[in-house]
């Protein structure tokens, strides 16, 4: 049974520790240290105060679900333990020499780095864009002001433009842009918007290509305990645990 590892242990992490489907958890880190205790209360994993021993146990598979300043100090690390790595605060990857060498450092290693569909629809098919021409790709999120951590009585925009620089400015809001541009091999126009009449997390996806054109929106209900987090994105990684050792794989 594949042995995994959780890097963060905060809301999409104890949706994670709470799943019943099996998931075999032996380790558990969080730079609070009060939430992986809590989480080993709930998994009766044990909780390391300090990431180098968290680390050193025999894990398979580490879930990042902690941020982007957590990828980048330790995926690399992670790595070359000899662990895979599911990688949630996606936004990391947004700068392309990181991103380039972690993938270097993987393939060396003989280690995958997954990226889960975390809090949207329709990763998998978008992944066409790699072969096949895409003429715009365009992701509109609209959030209530509280999960953006601003006041406002009225609909505002608050980005247009590109990823990496969105990712910068809300390193806990858009990651589904950077998962988006990976999928898809293309730059992605990024609009981010505040709300208060939603009470959702909602993501619009607007593609033209070759093959056609799709739109989706999704309406996320969010975790409990964060309102910026869509409790999709945690659904999103059991699943992806659970399909890791079957015989079929279904979507592209
Ligand atoms: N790709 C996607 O679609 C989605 C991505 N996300 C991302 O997933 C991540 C987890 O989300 P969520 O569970 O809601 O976040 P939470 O803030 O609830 O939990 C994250 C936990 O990880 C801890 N942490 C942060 N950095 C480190 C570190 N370097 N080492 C150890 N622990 C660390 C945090 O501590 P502290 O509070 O002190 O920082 C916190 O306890 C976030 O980065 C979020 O933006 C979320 C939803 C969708
Ligand atoms: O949970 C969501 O809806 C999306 C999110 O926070 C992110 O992409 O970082």
């Amino acid at each position: 049974m594949i042995r995994v590892g959780l890097l963060g242990c905060g809301n999409v992490a104890e949706v994670i520790a709470k799943d019943k489907s099996g998931i075999n958890i032996v380790a558990l880190h969080d730079a609070v240290r009060e939430r992986a205790e809590h989480l080993s209360e709930i998994t009766g994993a044990p909780a390391y105060d300090s990431f180098e021993e968290f680390i050193r146990q025999d894990i398979d598979i580490v879930v990042e679900a902690a941020s982007v300043f957590a990828v980048t100090a330790h995926a690399e690390e992670i790595l070359k333990a000899g662990k895979d790595i599911v990688i949630l605060s996606v936004g990391a990857l947004a700068e392309k020499e990181f991103r380039d060498h972690l993938i270097s450092v993987a393939e060396k290693e003989g280690r995958k780095i997954r990226i889960p569909s975390g809090a949207i629809m329709g990763l998998d098919n978008l992944k066409i864009g790699q072969i096949s021409g895409i003429t715009k790709l365009l992701l509109r999120t609209t959030k209530n002001p509280r999960s953006l951590r601003i006041n406002t009585g009225e609909r505002v925009l608050l980005f247009s433009g590109r990823a990496d620089d969105c990712i910068r400015q809300y390193p806990k809001n858009i990651n589904v842009a950077v998962a988006l541009e990976l999928a898809s091999g293309h730059e992605v126009e990024v609009e981010l918007w505040a709300d208060p009449a939603v009470d959702r997390n909602m993501h619009e996806i607007f593609v033209e290509g070759e093959f056609g054109d799709f739109y989706l929106k999704i309406k996320n209900n969010p975790c409990p305990e964060n309102p910026a987090t869509s409790y999709l994105a945690a659904l999103s990684i059991i699943t992806l645990l659970n399909n890791l050792e079957k015989a079929i794989i279904i979507g592209t």
